[in-house]
Order: structure tokens, then C-alpha cells, then sequence
């Protein structure tokens, strides 16, 4: 792989925030990199949080687009943060653990909290179109050691007032994936207001971070700046 090459931003205007948030082990991280990259890669660090951006085709546009891939959500207040920090959330779960499946609840109810507590969002407007969440379950291939039928996930992500549900397999099927973000777009372009869109750039960039943890929105914003590229 090519040394990194520090870049900076062209765009004045920031991105589109997607915040994968969900229970460790769901797959988040092979999300993310699956979607930047089309490859699977089996193991990642599971203490890392990092920021990935790139410039996709997306719903018929070029859009720049921030990726939150988060790690542990024990703590409330990380999980604030990353709530704060993004414009649409991809909440993750595993169909193999009922217990991830449950934590979405968790996770939907702070984003709905927090939301709320902004009072940025008109009487007549709901938290769901202003800050569109979607639902996932992967790891559909180990269909022997599914807890969570797809039924259940439907309907759960209908009662969370999700935009959109979607059962996934990140390690079989990068079409999925693909289709995931090409879909998602669409969905959180109603609540565009809510977040400035950025300006075209034609560069891929990829896998802003380090070995530290991000810790606040201000590292976030500081990092923004300072992206990498594999190209
Ligand atoms: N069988 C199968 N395994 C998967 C799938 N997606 C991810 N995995 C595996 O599940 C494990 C956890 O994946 P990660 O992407 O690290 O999960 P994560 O949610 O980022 O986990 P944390 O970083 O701990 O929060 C890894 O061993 C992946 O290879 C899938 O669709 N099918």
C-alpha cells in the first residue's frame, strides 16, 4: 500500500455525517471499509474511532461524505458525541445477537433524547425525517446462528421510526452494501437542511486517523482537516 499523503480539504463546506453506531462485533467496521473499498477485511481494531471521508456517486450526485465508524458505546457520553457530530445515523446490529438487536433500541432513543433536547426541529417536523436513521442487521450468512428473524427487525425498525431497514451480509455481498448508501442518500437528502451539503471533489479520500481514540467533536473537527488518501 502506498505511504499515506497528507491532503486537505478543497471544499469550504463540510461533508455529509454518517455515524455507524452499534454494539461491538456487528460489523461496523467491516461496513465502512467495505463500502470505501469494496474488500472485506476480516479484523480491525476494536478500540479504534475514526473518521473516513470520501467523495461518492450517491443517488445520482457526487457527494462528499464523513464516515463515523465508532467504537465502544459503553459510555453515554462518547455515544452523545457521535450523536452530535452527525447528520444520519446507520444503526448495526448482528441477526446472530439479540442483545445488539436490543441496543439499537438503546441507541434510538438517545439519538431521538438528544434530538429533541436541540429543539432545531419544527413542531411539525418529526426527529426521524429531520435526522434519518437506519437500520441494519448483518451477518445474514450465519443463517444457522440467526436470534433475529427478519420480520422482527422490520417491525422494530418501523416502531423506532427508522427511515429504512435493511438485513445485510457485509462479508458476502458488497453489492449490499453499496446498494445501503446508494438508497440511504435519497432518504437524508429531505433533511438537507439540516446539514450544508459539501461541494464536488473528485478525490477518494481514505481513513483519516490514528492510534488514539477521538475523544470530542472539536478532534473531530480538527481531523476533518487533515485526511489521507490511498491513492
Ligand atoms: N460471518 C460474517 N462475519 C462478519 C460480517 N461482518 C463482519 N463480520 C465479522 O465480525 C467481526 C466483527 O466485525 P467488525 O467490523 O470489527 O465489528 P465492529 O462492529 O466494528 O466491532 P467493534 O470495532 O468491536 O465495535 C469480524 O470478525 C468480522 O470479520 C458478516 O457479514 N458475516
Amino acid at each position: 500500500m502506498p505511504s499515506p499523503k497528507l491532503l486537505r480539504r478543497r471544499s469550504s463546506k463540510r461533508p455529509f455525517r454518517v455515524a455507524i453506531l452499534g454494539q461491538n462485533g456487528v460489523g461496523k467496521s467491516a461496513l465502512t471499509v467495505r463500502f470505501l473499498t469494496r474488500r472485506f477485511i476480516g479484523d480491525y481494531d476494536p478500540l479504534l474511532e475514526k473518521v473516513y471521508s470520501c467523495c461518492k456517486f450517491v443517488g445520482g450526485e457526487n457527494v462528499a461524505i464523513d464516515l463515523l465508524d465508532t467504537a465502544v458505546q459503553n459510555e453515554n457520553n462518547r455515544l452523545l458525541e457521535n450523536i452530535r457530530w452527525a447528520d444520519a445515523y446507520i444503526l448495526m446490529y448482528s441477526v446472530t445477537d439479540r442483545c445488539s438487536f436490543n441496543e439499537c433500541s438503546r441507541m434510538k432513543f438517545l439519538i431521538n433524547a438528544y434530538r429533541k433536547r436541540q429543539r432545531k426541529i419544527p413542531d411539525n417536523e418529526s426527529v426521524a425525517s429531520a435526522f434519518p436513521v437506519i437500520m441494519v442487521g448483518n451477518q445474514i450468512d450465519r443463517d444457522h446462528d440467526r436470534m433475529v428473524t427478519e420480520q422482527e427487525g422490520r417491525k422494530r425498525a418501523n416502531q423506532l421510526g427508522c427511515v429504512a431497514f435493511y438485513e445485510i451480509s457485509v462479508r458476502e455481498n458488497a453489492d449490499c452494501v453499496e446498494k445501503l448508501f446508494q438508497d440511504m442518500y435519497p432518504l437524508c437528502k429531505r433533511s438537507k437542511k439540516y446539514w450544508p451539503v459539501a461541494e464536488q471533489s473528485q478525490t477518494v479520500y481514505f481513513a483519516a486517523g490514528t492510534q488514539t481514540k477521538l475523544e470530542t467533536t472539536e478532534e473531530l473537527e480538527r481531523r476533518k482537516n487533515m485526511l489521507y488518501t490511498t491513492n
